[in-house]
C-alpha cells in the first residue's frame, strides 16, 4: 500500500503529543491531557502484545493497540489519526476481532483521501494480524465514507452512558 504523495503513515509515537490531540478535535472533545499522560498511554499501547504474536513479527504486527498517524512530510504535522484495537475472543476458535476507533482527519486535510488511506491501513493491519472481521460504530453521516472503504452496514449499535 503506497502513501498518498507527500504523506507517510506510522504507529503513533510519544513525540506526536500536540499533533494527535489537535487532530482529535475534529472528532470530539478531547479534554486536558498532559504530555506525560499521553506518553504513558503510548507506552502502554506499545507494551500490550497479542497472545500469539510471533517473535518474528516485528515492525507493525503483533500489537493489541494500533494507533496510527498520517504525517505531512512537508511540515511534520499530524494530518490524521486512528486506532484498531484487536480483541482476543474465545468464539470462532479463539478468533480475533478488530475494532476501529477514533478516526480523525484534521479539518485542513479533509477531502484529500487521507481518511480512506487511514482506514485501508488499519484494515490491513487487522487482517495481517489474523482478525476474522473488523467492526466500527459511526454516525449515519459517515456511512457513505465507510462504504467507500469497503465496509457494509451490519447490526445495530446499542449504548448506555454513565451518569458520572
Ligand atoms: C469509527 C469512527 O471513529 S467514526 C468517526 C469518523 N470521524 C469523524 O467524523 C471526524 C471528522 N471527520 C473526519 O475526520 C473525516 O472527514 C472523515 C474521516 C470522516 C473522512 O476523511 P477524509 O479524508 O475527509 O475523506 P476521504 O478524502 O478519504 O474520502 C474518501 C471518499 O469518501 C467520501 N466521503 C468522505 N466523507 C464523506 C461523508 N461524510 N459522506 C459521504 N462521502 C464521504 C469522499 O467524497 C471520497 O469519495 P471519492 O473516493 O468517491 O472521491
Amino acid at each position: 500500500m503506497t502513501s498518498p504523495e507527500g504523506f507517510s503513515i506510522r504507529r503513533t509515537r510519544k513525540e506526536d503529543y500536540e499533533g494527535v490531540l489537535s487532530t482529535l478535535k475534529s472528532l470530539t472533545t478531547v479534554g486536558t491531557i498532559s504530555r506525560s499522560h499521553f506518553e504513558s498511554i503510548v507506552s502502554y499501547w506499545d507494551s500490550i502484545r497479542l497472545l500469539n504474536a510471533r517473535k518474528q513479527e516485528g515492525g507493525e504486527l503483533g500489537y493489541k493497540y494500533n494507533n496510527f498517524v498520517i504525517v505531512d512530510d512537508h511540515n511534520g504535522q499530524v494530518a490524521a489519526t486512528g486506532n484498531i484495537i484487536i480483541e482476543q475472543k474465545l468464539i470462532h476458535e479463539c478468533g480475533l476481532v478488530g475494532h476501529i476507533e477514533d478516526i480523525s482527519v484534521s479539518e485542513k486535510y479533509q477531502g484529500k483521501k487521507l481518511g480512506k488511506f487511514l482506514i485501508d491501513k488499519l484494515t490491513s493491519v487487522g487482517f495481517a494480524n489474523g482478525c476474522y472481521k473488523i467492526i466500527l460504530d459511526c454516525d449515519r453521516k459517515n456511512v457513505k465514507f465507510y462504504e467507500k472503504c469497503g465496509y457494509e452496514e451490519a447490526g445495530v449499535e446499542m449504548r448506555i452512558r454513565s451518569n458520572l
